[in-house]
């Protein structure tokens, strides 16, 4: 049929514009015990034989055999190692593939590299080509690409976590099922502009349309409102430490980092620069800055420090991936210059933290609360000590809060084609009673957006959709 033939010669074009045989290094660089070699293409299998004395068999698929690894024109033994066979198309590029797992030495993979770079229709890869040809064959699509490089480039358990599981497809099957849905309403809304005169289309079929395009749309939504967590946990969060002088913004920073980072001591105004240290928070991955404290002082490097802090403060107001925790000492007093260096009111990115509890007899806590809570507009949102460690652990719950929660969207560019899909289905609604062929083409262009995250876009589904709902024509 119409769209075998048309996937077909996807591939040969595919074919055509990889003809070169490709090999590359897939393991890191660097000295290192095994070191995976990996050549795709369609003279995969030749470099196997002249390389691997197999005669003229081929390995069974899949099986790894111990084997010297040969130069194919000297015929000077370069290593013994492990040799796999991949046949197209179960290969991870859909290709003739071979990986060849050899001693990590650097001379090793030179010598490989090398005798592999001699065999004719062979070539060095490009950065990123296995996995081009891999998108190219079907067997990966975009936010399975993109899942895959967040993974190599994971550094914490949370980022893990969520890019196998957008490179398992999770994420992809999602819109897989939302462009689906997309194609049959599109394909009805066509059916209904081209056969509805000739009586070939049943009633009702406008209504269908009406009600898939607004649950849609209201699934969509829902999507985008993640508060863009995903995105944030894999570019990762910066946290800075807010506050008076001696509220314990270096202790804190020490703390949690577990290192004496900041110079800590009982003189107000010790830390005069931004100090920063990178670590892991419910596995998201933070930068966190410990701040000077705020307050008026006649001395020109404090003033500096205190207008680096503002700045930070400044900066962060408007990024997505910013939390700013302002910490209170218990000793605060609302009359007191401190009230000054209160920042803003808490939301999910500005957490009122009170220290030192320690200090703080149970019998006035509630009055320290209701004090805050009347200058702040709101309770703090935990107490802690950095001294006895009390409330740390509620604290980093309370801390990582705002950055958990079931990460969906990972990407700046998804959220993107996800509103331009949302628009488009607006366009549908708005024009639905004056001009249907307008208002199908919102379909139609909630359809593309929606395929420009995967990179699948099909216009010859929309026909086999029509075809086989109203067997138009038989
Ligand atoms: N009792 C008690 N003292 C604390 C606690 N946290 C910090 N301190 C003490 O408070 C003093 C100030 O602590 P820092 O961490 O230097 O405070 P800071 O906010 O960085 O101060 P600046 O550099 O002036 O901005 C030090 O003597 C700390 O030992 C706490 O939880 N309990």
């Amino acid at each position: 049929n119409e769209a075998a033939v048309s996937k077909g010669l996807c591939r040969v074009l595919a074919g055509l514009a990889d003809a070169d045989t490709i090999f590359a290094l897939s393991s890191g660089h660097g000295r290192c015990g095994v070191a995976v070699v990996r050549i795709s293409g369609s003279a995969a299998a030749t470099a196997l034989r002249c390389m691997v004395g197999l005669g003229n068999q081929l390995p069974p698929p899949r099986t790894a055999l111990l084997r010297s690894i040969t130069d194919p024109h000297s015929k000077e033994v370069l290593d013994r190692g492990l040799v796999l066979w991949f046949p197209a198309p179960h290969s991870f590029t859909g290709e003739d593939s071979v990986e060849f797992h050899i001693h990590g030495g650097p001379a090793v993979i030179t010598a490989v590299l090398q005798a592999l770079g001699s065999v004719p229709g062979m070539r060095p890869a490009d950065a990123g080509e296995f996995t081009r040809r891999a998108f190219h064959a079907g067997k990966l699509d975009l936010t399975e690409v993109e899942g895959l490089g967040d993974l190599i480039h994971a550094e914490t358990e949370a980022q893990r976590r969520q890019a196998l599981r957008q490179m398992s497809g999770e994420l992809g099957r999602l819109y897989q099922d939302w462009s689906h849905r997309l194609k049959r309403t599109l394909a009805h809304v066509e059916a209904f502009i081209d056969f509805s005169e000739d009586e070939l289309i049943e009633e009702g079929v406008l209504d269908q349309v009406d009600i898939s395009v607004c649950d849609l749309q209201a699934e969509i939504e829902q999507h985008l409102k993640d508060e863009r967590r995903g995105e944030r946990l894999r570019s990762g969060v910066h946290v800075v430490i807010a506050g008076a002088t001696n509220a314990g913004k270096s202790s804190l920073l020490n703390t949690l980092c577990q290192r004496p980072a900041a110079i800590v001591s009982p003189i107000a105004g010790t830390t005069r620069d931004v100090v920063e240290s990178a670590l892991d928070i419910g596995g998201f991955p933070v930068l966190l800055s410990d701040t000077a404290g705020l307050r008026d002082s006649p001395d020109l490097v404090e003033q500096e420090g205190v207008r680096r802090a503002r700045e930070r403060y400044r900066e962060g107001a408007n990024q997505n991936n910013f939390l700013t925790i302002q910490l209170i000492s218990v000793q605060f007093k609302s009359t007191q210059p401190e009230r000054n260096s209160m920042l803003v009111k808490q939301d999910s990115r500005c957490l009122l933290v009170l220290n030192k509890t320690d200090l703080l007899p149970e019998a006035h806590r509630e009055e320290l609360n209701l004090e805050l809570r009347r200058v702040s507009g709101l309770p703090p949102v935990c107490l802690i000590s950095c001294q006895t460690n009390e409330g740390l652990k509620d604290f980093l719950t309370v801390c990582g809060d705002p950055l958990s929660g079931a990460p969906t969207l990972t990407q700046a560019r998804h959220r993107a084609h996800l509103q331009q899909c949302v628009a488009a289905l607006a366009q549908y609604r708005q024009y639905r009673d004056s001009d249907l062929a307008l208002a199908a083409e919102g379909v139609r262009l909630a359809l593309t957006s929606l395929g420009r995250i995967t990179g699948r876009v099909g216009a010859e589904e929309i026909l086999d959709i029509i075809f086989k709902d109203f067997c138009i024509g038989k």
